[in-house]
């Protein structure tokens, strides 16, 4: 580490692994290992009793007094902070200001491994499980809102999050050379997006064609997309996400625009009607007219509600997504479809509604929680077994660098996936054909979703899906046992579910026989006839079905 590079600052729960990874770090980098909690002993003693004996704010003005000499002090070196530091304003600005800032997180099931019986905690006294929660709840916002980037560290490798933290640390000092840290919000482009067209122009065409743009520090070419007509823009996007709208929302402002945000609930919880009503009621009160349009901040469920709302506020109004998942990147945002849930299914309700371009930017990914990469991998896995079998070479080649946000072969993923649906998709958009094989895995995929109550992660259920799919086809003499393995060993490679539970055929049979590919009585599914062959197979006879069920069920 240089001399004068900005120190690594680490802050997260019990249980994160900040010592662990920060002392890893220190070993790697040759730098200097520096623990707020144990400057805060060398000064005053044992910190619970000095909490017990003085009270929390007597000791929360103590520790700040450290962590500000411990932050500016240092120019170098990795810092760690204790847990409850960030809850003051002045520490969480002190160490964004001299630091490269990184959250560790960690599920609740393996913070409490890794602190063993808590007894050295007393704040964990009595319930540990529900304490660490609780506390971990509470100081969410502040570790979000002080950090630079978030790592989850589930069931990850301490050198593996030492080699994240370290590209990171790195891409920082490069991004910084020119800036002041405090300004570093928004990250600045370090190399060329690539431009994917989704073009217009076919027989149900109802577009002229749109440009899907990856690459990094991206936001810079929104109003280039938005236009000089829009006056008003509303900004949709989940409160998770709050602090990237309001970078989007500053840089609207800037441009000339009115810009609004416009908050919707997390997740499947966001595509509802009454979602979409409250979202009409916004743009009613703010007076958006059919010039104005509509941003798009968030994963697959966003882009879908806004999508939605931008396809029928006015009877069609513009809308841009900048997607911030892996799926949302590869799949939600890229082709048009927009929708919301019923208590019957999934998607049961939406529209065609084309985005007047996507903003996919790479460092958004750096956020995002490992499980929802995995679950994005599934749509890109999707496009290799339907068309692009380069994806598969990839993936089975570079399994350890298909979660990294930084690595050059998920973006090569992320590039090939959306060439495959921008190829479909730009010949058939209203999905009159060919459009349907993008719904590979998808049909037991939405029925084991709204059998799970949309508690399950989209590309889980399209993971089982596609494997049940592969089972049926090579039961009816269609695909061949190698490509049906294949599936589940990349699958399961990545992390991805291959099997589902076995008594649940019933209820996922309902939600089959609500598939929108389905005609009349006829239910149908997209299956494989080779690597890179689908078709669409009208089945014959139910029992089939149940068969394939049995191959998957657990
Ligand atoms: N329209 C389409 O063609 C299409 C295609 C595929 C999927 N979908 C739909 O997309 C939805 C799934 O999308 P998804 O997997 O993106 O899920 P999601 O939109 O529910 O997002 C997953 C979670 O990630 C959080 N998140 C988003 N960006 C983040 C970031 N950068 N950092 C940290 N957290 C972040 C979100 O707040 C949310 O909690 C499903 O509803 C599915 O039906 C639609
Ligand atoms: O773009 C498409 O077409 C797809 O089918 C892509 C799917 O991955 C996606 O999940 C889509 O939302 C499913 O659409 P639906 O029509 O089955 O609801």
């Amino acid at each position: 580490m240089h001399e004068h590079s900005p120190p690594i600052v680490l802050i997260g729960p019990m249980g994160s692994g900040k010592t662990t990874v920060g002392k890893h770090l220190a070993q790697r980098l040759g730098a200097t290992y520096t623990d707020t909690d144990d400057l805060f002993v060398t000064r005053h003693g044992v910190i619970v009793e000095y909490f017990i004996t003085h009270g929390e704010e007597a000791f929360r003005d103590a520790e700040q007094e450290i962590v500000a000499d411990a932050a500016t002090r240092s120019s170098s070196g990795i810092l760690s902070l204790g847990g409850g530091a960030v809850i003051r304003a002045a520490n969480r600005e002190i160490v964004r200001n001299h630091g490269y800032v990184i959250f560790l997180d960690v599920s609740e099931q393996q913070a409490l491994q890794r602190l063993g019986d808590a007894s050295g905690r007393p704040v964990l006294a009595g319930d540990p499980a529900r304490n660490w929660s609780r506390i971990r709840t509470e100081r969410l916002e502040y570790f979000t809102d002080s950090a630079h980037r978030v790592i989850d560290t589930t069931g990850l490798d301490v050198d593996d999050v030492a080699t994240m933290i370290i590209e990171g640390h790195q891409q920082f000092l490069a991004r910084n050379t020119t800036h002041s840290m405090s300004e570093n919000t928004t990250p600045e482009t370090t190399d060329q997006p690539t431009v994917i067209e989704v073009s217009g122009g076919s027989a149900n065409e109802m577009h002229g064609g749109y440009d899907v743009a990856i690459g990094r520090g991206l936001l810079s070419r929104l109003p280039d997309i938005l236009g000089a007509q829009p006056h008003r823009v509303a900004i949709i996007l989940p409160r998770a996400l709050r602090a990237t709208g309001d970078v989007v929302k500053s840089a609207l402002d800037e441009a000339g625009y009115n810009a609004v945000l416009v908050e919707i609930p997390d997740s499947e919880e966001g595509k509802h009607i009454e979602v979409a009503s409250f979202c009409w009621q916004v743009l009613g009160q703010s007076d958006f007219t059919r010039s104005d349009a509509i941003v798009s901040v968030g994963g697959g469920a966003v882009s879908d509600l806004a999508g939605f709302v931008a396809a029928t506020w006015l009877r069609g109004v513009r809308v841009v997504h900048m997607p911030t998942t892996l799926l949302g990147m590869v799949d939600a945002a890229v082709g048009g479809k927009t929708g919301i849930n019923t208590s019957e299914g999934k998607n049961l309700v939406g529209s065609f509604h084309p985005p007047a371009g996507v903003l996919a930017d790479l460092d958004t990914l750096l956020t995002l929680p490992k499980n929802e990469l995995v679950s994005g991998l599934a749509e890109v896995i999707k496009c290799g077994f339907i068309a692009d079998e380069k994806i598969l070479d990839l993936i089975e080649d570079h399994m350890s660098q298909v979660t990294n946000p930084h690595s050059a072969v998920l973006r090569e993923l992320i590039e090939r996936a959306i060439q495959v649906k921008a190829d479909i998709v730009g010949k058939d958009f209203k999905e009159a054909s060919d459009r349907q094989m993008l719904n590979y895995g998808h049909t037991l995929g939405h029925a084991i979703e709204l059998a799970e109550r949309y508690q399950y992660r989209h590309g889980a259920a399209v993971a089982v899906g596609m494997v049940f799919a592969a089972e049926l086809a090579r039961s009816v003499g269609r695909l061949d046992d190698a490509t049906v393995e294949r599936h589940k060993q990349i699958l399961e490679g990545v992390g991805l579910p291959t099997s589902y539970h076995g008594d649940r055929w019933a209820m996922l049979l309902d939600g089959i026989r609500r598939d929108k590919k389905n005609r009349g009585e006829q239910l149908r599914f997209v299956l494989l006839e080779s690597q890179g062959s689908p078709v669409i197979y009208d089945v014959p006879d139910e029992s089939l079905l149940f068969a394939a069920y049995q191959e998957i069920a657990d």
